[in-house]
């Protein structure tokens, strides 16, 4: 399997890529800048790539590595260069690492703060010019200072904890904060605007989305105190880039710190550059050596796992399902993928509508992943490239509504998964199983409200006849003569005399001509096979 590892990781991450067996590891730093359409052709059959910030993974990609590609692992937080919905689409699962670079970025934007409080870099490269101007690089203290902080993440709260030690009150702005998080971070719960008015430095920590791209433009720094100081160590944009321009030329803004731009790098004559109290970094956030090993080393971990079938971590475009999810509802998927393929097999007119019941014991499990499982199963025979991923958006794209339930009525068994399908005729369809015995091994266990018993794998002859004498004797015999062996046969009638169900597991398909046969039966009123 390739994995392209296409911005430079961890030397830790790579090495264990290349430890794991059938792995074939292509380094390919910087190749996505210099030559896009080598990139593409590198990504063509890669069953993984691992990108940082650099590399753009957007829809060509996508197209250009199918149907091999299984993941993309973003050794980092930010994944908005990566096209999620693309990845969807395709079936691949794009996966991050939260956490491992985040006291990382917490202190640079703190080294930012404290540049921005004394002109450390103005000084410095003074003295490198040879001057002593102890007169002009006068600074102001963070002490009983306020802080205001703009998303109250993973970065925000350890900025937040930083400022409190250096004797500054912390206001927060963050919709999703909840009042008891806040009061144990010590931290005060304002809005937007106040935050804007009360506070004397002001850092954003919040991905860039509709709500947070320009949060702090010209109009919002017209409400700021004068002599405000500002930074940006998440995305570029956060912070109107024309409005800061503006607002450190006319001296509101006394000083502010950017790691990150609309647009990386920024052009080598940006007004930013020439800037005497605006402190540029180079999007170094994440770049330490302790934040670079632990991502390199996770998403290498969370890529392996996913390309062994193992557990899915920190997924972004569906929900992760962990080692310990994985095990306890491992042994569930198969019986649901043969449920939904069933249940679409069967159907004989167009489905408009599926139906998902859980009852009893599985009911305390991952729904979703049961769904998907499910969902993967149904979509089998409708698109080459359904997997776990994007089996939800698939049917939402074929316009088929999905509902799921969690029953708590009984049935006869610990816990049943029923899988039913409603034609656009008003016919329906449906499919019932559960796991049995200590290995937990699936079984059907009804088709269409009738009982059966059959286990889900191989060919299956599933026959519909009015319940009249010798039928099973006909059909086993047209069978027999075509040289099929049934290998298993589950029998059910709601009544007698009324219709009968005959499910006859077989070890080969039987000819076109031996159903014909089975169909010619007067008492048949459907017959039809089915893969499993
Ligand atoms: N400069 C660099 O090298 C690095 C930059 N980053 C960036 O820093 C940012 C924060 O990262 P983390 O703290 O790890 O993420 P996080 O997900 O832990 O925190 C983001 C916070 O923003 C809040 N938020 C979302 N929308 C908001 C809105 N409209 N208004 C206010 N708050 C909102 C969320 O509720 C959440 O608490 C991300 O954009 C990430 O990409 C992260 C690591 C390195
Ligand atoms: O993790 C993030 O969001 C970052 O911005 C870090 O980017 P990088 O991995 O240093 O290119």
């Amino acid at each position: 399997m390739k994995i392209l590892v296409a911005d430079k990781i961890s030397s830790i991450g790579v090495d264990f890529l290349k430890q794991q067996e059938g792995f074939e590891v292509v380094e390919a730093y910087g190749t996505f800048k210099e030559d896009y359409s080598k990139f593409l052709e590198l990504a063509k059959g890669a069953a993984a790539i691992i990108v940082r910030s650099d590399s753009k993974v957007n829809r060509e990609v996508f197209e250009a590595a199918a149907p091999t590609l299984k993941a993309v692992g973003r050794a980092g937080v930010g994944v908005d260069n990566i096209d999620a919905e693309a990845a969807t689409d395709y079936g691949v699962v794009v996966m991050n690492t939260p956490g491992g670079n985040t006291i990382a970025t917490a202190e640079l934007t703190f080294t930012h703060m404290l540049c921005g409080a004394r002109p450390v870099a103005q000084a410095a490269q003074s003295m490198r010019e040879g001057r002593w101007d102890r007169k002009i690089y006068g600074g102001s203290e963070l002490f009983k200072k306020t802080l205001g902080v703009c998303g109250m993440g993973r970065i925000g709260a350890e900025v937040a904890k930083r400022a409190k030690a250096f004797g500054m009150t912390v206001l927060a702005y963050d919709p999703y904060l909840s009042a008891t998080k806040a009061e144990a971070m010590g931290v005060k719960q304002v809005e937007l605007d106040k935050l804007f008015r009360e506070s004397d430095y002001i850092t954003v920590h919040m991905p860039l989305t509709d709500a947070t791209r320009g949060m702090i433009n010209k109009d919002a720094i017209s409400t700021m105190k004068d002599g405000v100081r500002l930074f940006n160590c998440a995305r570029g944009g956060i912070i109107d880039e024309d409005a800061l321009l503006e607002g450190l030329e006319s001296g509101k803004v006394a000083a502010a710190g950017l790691d990150v731009y609309t647009s990386e790098p920024p052009a080598e004559d940006h007004p930013f550059r020439s800037q005497k109290n605006l402190n540029l970094t180079p999007h170094l956030g994440a770049s330490t050596e302790e934040a670079q090993e632990s991502v390199g080393l996770e998403i290498a971990e969370s890529v392996t796992s996913v390309l062994r079938g193992g557990g899915i971590r920190n997924a972004i475009n569906m929900p992760s399902l962990d080692e310990a999810t994985l095990k306890t509802v491992g042994p569930y998927l198969e019986l649901c993928s043969a449920l939904g393929s069933l249940v679409h097999q069967l159907a004989l007119e167009k489905v408009s509508k599926v139906k998902i019941t859980y009852s009893g014991k599985v009911v305390d499990l991952d729904a979703n992943s049961l769904t998907r499982g499910i969902l993967k199963g149904f979509l089998k025979d409708v698109s080459s490239n359904v997997n776990f991923v994007n089996a939800l958006v698939i049917m939402e794209r074929l316009g088929l509504p999905v509902d799921v339930l969690k029953s708590s009525e009984e049935t006869d068994y610990v816990e049943l998964i029923k899988v039913e399908a409603e034609c656009v005729n008003g016919e329906k369809v449906s499919a019932e199983g559960t796991l049995i015995g200590k290995g937990n091994t699936p079984r059907i266990v009804a088709i269409n409200g009738r009982e059966v018993e059959v286990e889900p794998h191989g060919c299956m002859l599933v026959i519909a006849n009015s319940d009249e004498l010798g039928i099973v004797g006909k059909i086993g015999n047209i069978i027999g003569k075509d040289g099929v062996n049934i290998a298993a046969m589950s029998l059910s009638r709601n009544e007698v005399g009324g219709i009968a169900l005959n499910i006859a597991c077989l070890d080969s398909e039987p000819s076109a001509q031996a159903i014909a046969e089975i169909k010619a039966i007067e008492a048949i009123k459907q017959a039809k096979i089915v893969h499993l």
